[in-house]
């Protein structure tokens, strides 16, 4: 489920730090502290997770799904893409959503940015609770709040790197910062490609300019699904240390879907989803920001801390739900 348009979400006030130019080095990631071995997923029951409780007003967590149910169709032909998924996204925390084929991963990205509807259960976005909310402000939401990248780069082949970036801010009727917009390009190594079209430009840079589009204004939540899908395994690894230290360097939030261990060993959480059901959580260190529970892992292990064997736990129980 692709959109074909980006949805951008809108400048904000300018209480966050620019976008940073400097690239540092690839890391093995964060270095994981105060972990708390426990057993068992985190769900809206487990007193670690904010299923119940935390203050609307200054909230812990960027997303939460409290019960969120997915049906599509009806009758014989309906399918239950999400069933009863209670789960909350720490802030400052970078989550990968990884799961076999058809387990629920984009329905629940959809739904947790607020693209589509849930049939029944709650989600609160960035303190809201979306579902009280109409088309249009949920519109507006998205737009001030939410940023988007997809497999699909959804760049605007006559438009130019910087038109592309500017886009959703038009579409939503404001005001266009040229400055920011050369800092976002400047941010993800694009400055001198500012006035290059898509054609232009190599699948990796393509993705680089969606990135820039999607954190020009700042959001709240960064949505990914599969980002790097399209991407050879370099370019990937430079799209990810991207989104990884952009939206660290802001104390955003990064939910991200995605089929790669490598990928998602960039993370601070993998979620497992099978049949629409969160059935394995593995905290694989805390991000900035995080003022949420104690992490809870699956196993009594500590975090691994090397990008290899973080790549193979993850491998590990991604095999082990396909089988
Ligand atoms: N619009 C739709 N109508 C009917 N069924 C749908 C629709 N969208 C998704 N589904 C079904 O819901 C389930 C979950 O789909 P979803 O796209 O969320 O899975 P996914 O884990 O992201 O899969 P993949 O990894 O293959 O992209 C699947 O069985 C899918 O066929």
């Amino acid at each position: 489920m692709v959109p074909t348009t980006p949805t951008g979400p809108a400048p904000r006030s300018g209480h966050r730090s620019p976008l940073p130019g400097a690239l540092p080095a690839p890391t093995d990631g964060p270095a994981p502290t105060n972990a708390v071995p426990t057993d068992g997923p985190c769900t809206a029951d487990d007193p670690r997770s904010p299923g119940t409780g935390a203050p609307e007003t200054a909230p812990a967590h960027a997303v939460r799904l409290e019960g969120v149910r997915v049906v599509h169709g009806s009758g014989a032909r309906a399918v239950t893409a999400l069933d009863d998924v209670s789960i909350a996204f720490a802030r400052g925390t970078f989550t990968a959503i990884m799961g076999p084929s058809g387990s629920g991963k984009s329905t629940l990205l959809q739904c947790a940015a607020g693209l589509d509807r849930p049939t029944a259960g709650r989600i609160v976005l960035a303190g809201q609770d979306i579902g009280g909310l109409d088309e249009n402000a949920r519109t507006r939401l998205r737009r001030e709040r939410v940023g988007f990248v997809f497999q699909a780069f959804n760049l605007v082949e006559s438009l130019t790197a910087a038109e592309n970036v500017v886009l959703p801010s038009r579409f939503g009727g404001r005001r266009v910062d040229r400055d920011r917009v050369a800092e976002a390009l400047q941010a993800v190594g694009l400055a001198d490609r500012a006035h290059h079209r898509p054609s232009q430009l190599s699948g990796g840079q393509q993705q680089r300019v969606a990135l820039a589009r999607a954190l020009v204004s700042r959001p709240d939540v960064l949505f990914a699904d599969e980002p790097t899908g399209a991407l050879d395994t370099v370019t990937s690894a430079e799209v990810l240390r991207l989104m990884r230290m952009l939206v660290d360097a802001r104390g955003g939030t990064t939910l991200m879907v995605t089929h790669d261990p490598v990928a998602a060993a960039g993370a601070d959480v993998v979620v497992f989803l099978k049949d629409g059901r969160v059935v394995d959580r593995l905290d694989l260190g805390r991000g900035p920001g995080d003022g949420g529970g104690a992490p809870c892992r699956s196993s009594g292990a500590p975090p691994p801390r090397a990008l290899t064997e973080r790549v193979s736990v993850i491998a590990a129980r991604t095999t082990r739900l396909e089988s």
